[in-house]
């Protein structure tokens, strides 16, 4: 780079003899007063917008400055591992204004995740009934084609049960009749949702990039939401890092002056899909609870996700007349994330605020090359593996047990050289859905055939799966940082507070030891 002076025009023009420049700049012999006092305009203007790109460039400086004292954190893991719900925590603690702020928008998305296992339940039930009970190929044709990997339900690959009594075939055909407004409507969803379809994501699955509640948000309350701005935490979408460079737009704040909300407009879709709702819930319950399904539920042959089964379990609050999202709903709701989404939160520390970048990632395999150029300024990760998904497979391949991919994923994030200097967290997640299915006899060595006769119980498993992390970490710890290990299950509020309140300390532990080194 070449330092350059002001041009001599700008300054006082003093003809040095030997300088070439002087000549040029003189003004000529015989000026005019008009043309003096054009040439004097003309150069005040220049001096004008010199000094506004020397402030903006001083600006741009001490905003580099200042970002380089903010905490970033990644959180990173497989596809499902619960990265976008303990975002939702974050902010929850953070900014709860704007997850308050958001409620309404949830709603396509709650409808979404009730719309689908009940497709996928009237799916399962027609393998059922078809009852072809040694035909592995069909079987296993309308897992990866008819359900997709990614799907709010699966079918075991065993050996399906035989046909249910003519009575029951004759139920369930009513309640299928019945419910076929609510499954038509699972596309329009879908479509709402800004779904779109990537390999390896499952037929069906929706993803979303970040933002995609302002815009549902904008739909649900029109333009007048937009007036007022006064909460602290912002959010943007970041697909590329370029976009990230750009000021995070503000978000729009709901009433924080105590004035009353603008009326919502209503949303056609989400008031069609509540109505049908409303009309459907008995029999969506009914199908829900029939003894056919239980069975299903109960043999494996259908597999439900979590949020499918918390929202199919509440059906009848979610259907109900004006019905509001709670924050519960909000943790347990499901929603693909695509590229990297960036959420920015004070966080204070002692007596002044630090600002956090959170950045939730989409955790699919076609999605994780996006997380690299977050890599080389990250001040901290926190890896979130699914203790619980023992038994599953990954959507994107489903030959891959989860527990290896995230084993797998979590040695490449503890060698990669570009994060060896940041503050790294595991979170063994989803201990509450690891203790139900051990609850319900669910075998570990069935899946993860190397765990052989330890107890089938919650702590066995889960010293076991930590045993195999923190060996992964023990073998790819060149900087020989420390690990810190948490079993969570990031839908519990309570519990996450205090987690993420220690989590919290020990970053900025790390982080003011390396402020006082620099
Ligand atoms: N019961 C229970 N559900 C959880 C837990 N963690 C996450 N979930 C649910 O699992 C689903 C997936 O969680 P997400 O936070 O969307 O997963 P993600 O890691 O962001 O997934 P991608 O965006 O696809 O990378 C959501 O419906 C969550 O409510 C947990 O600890 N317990
Ligand atoms: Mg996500």
């Amino acid at each position: 780079m070449i330092r350059t002076s002001r041009p001599p025009s700008l300054r006082s023009v003093a003809t040095e003899p030997g300088d070439p420049f002087s000549a040029i700049m003189r003004p000529p012999a015989a000026e005019s007063s008009d043309d003096r006092s054009a040439r004097l305009q003309r150069e005040a203007n220049a001096k004008k917008i010199s000094d506004s790109i020397d402030e903006a460039i001083k600006q741009d400086r001490e905003r580099m400055k200042k970002r380089k004292e903010d905490v970033k954190l990644l959180l990173l893991g497989q596809a499902e591992s619960g990265k976008s719900t303990l975002q939702k925590q974050f902010q929850l603690i953070y900014n709860p204004a704007s997850l308050d702020e958001e409620r309404l928008s949830w709603r396509v998305v709650i409808q979404y995740n009730i719309v689908r296992p009940v497709l996928r339940i009237l799916e399962a039930l027609d393998l059922f009934a078809e009852g072809d009970s040694d035909d592995d190929s069909r079987i296993a044709k309308s897992d990866s084609e008819k359900l997709g990997g990614n799907t709010a339900a699966s079918v075991s690959r065993e050996t399906l049960q035989p046909s249910p009594s003519p009575s029951m075939d004759q139920q369930l055909s009513t309640l299928r009749l019945r419910l076929s407004p609510l499954v038509q409507l699972e596309s329009q969803l879908a479509n709402r949702l800004g779904g779109v379809s990537v390999s390896g994501s499952g037929k069906g699955s929706v993803m979303v990039r970040s933002g995609w509640q302002a815009r549902t948000f904008g739909i649900t309350f029109g333009k007048s939401r937009e007036r007022t701005s006064s909460a602290k935490g912002r959010f943007s979408f970041t697909g590329q890092r370029s976009a990230l460079e750009n000021a995070a737009p503000e978000r729009k704040s709901v009433d924080m002056d105590g004035s009353e909300p603008p009326e919502p407009e209503k949303d056609k879709l989400v008031e069609e899909v509540a109505m049908v709702l409303m009309s459907c819930k008995d029999d969506a319950r009914e199908l829900w609870q029939h003894p056919a399904v239980k069975r299903l539920r109960e043999n494996r042959k259908l597999r439900l996700e979590e949020w499918a089964e918390y929202f199919m379990d509440n059906i009848a609050r979610v259907s109900a007349p004006g019905y509001i999202p709670t924050i519960d709903d909000i943790l347990h709701a499901r929603i693909q994330t695509m590229g990297v989404a960036e959420h920015v939160f004070d966080v204070p520390l002692h007596g002044r605020n630090v600002t956090w970048h959170l950045y939730d990632v989409g955790g699919a395999r076609g999605q994780r090359h996006t997380w690299v150029p977050y890599f080389d300024d990250a001040t901290a990760i926190i890896f979130l593996a699914p203790v619980s998904a023992f038994d599953q497979y990954l959507s994107e391949d489903p030959r891959t047990n989860r527990i290896d991919d995230s084993l797998q994923l979590f040695k490449q994030i503890c060698s990669n050289q570009l994060l060896k200097q940041a503050h790294l967290v595991l979170f063994l997640n989803k201990a509450d859905v690891l203790a139900e299915k051990l609850a319900r006899g669910v075998k570990v060595k069935k899946y993860i055939t190397s765990y052989g006769d330890r107890p089938n119980e919650v702590d066995a498993v889960v010293s076991y799966f930590k045993a195999h992390f923190t060996q992964v970490h023990t073998r790819n710890n060149e900087g020989k940082r420390v690990l810190y290990t948490h079993l969570t299950s990031v839908v519990n509020t309570k519990a996450m507070q205090s987690i993420i309140s220690d989590v919290r300390d020990s970053i900025f532990r790390d982080y003011l030891k390396s402020a006082a080194l620099v």
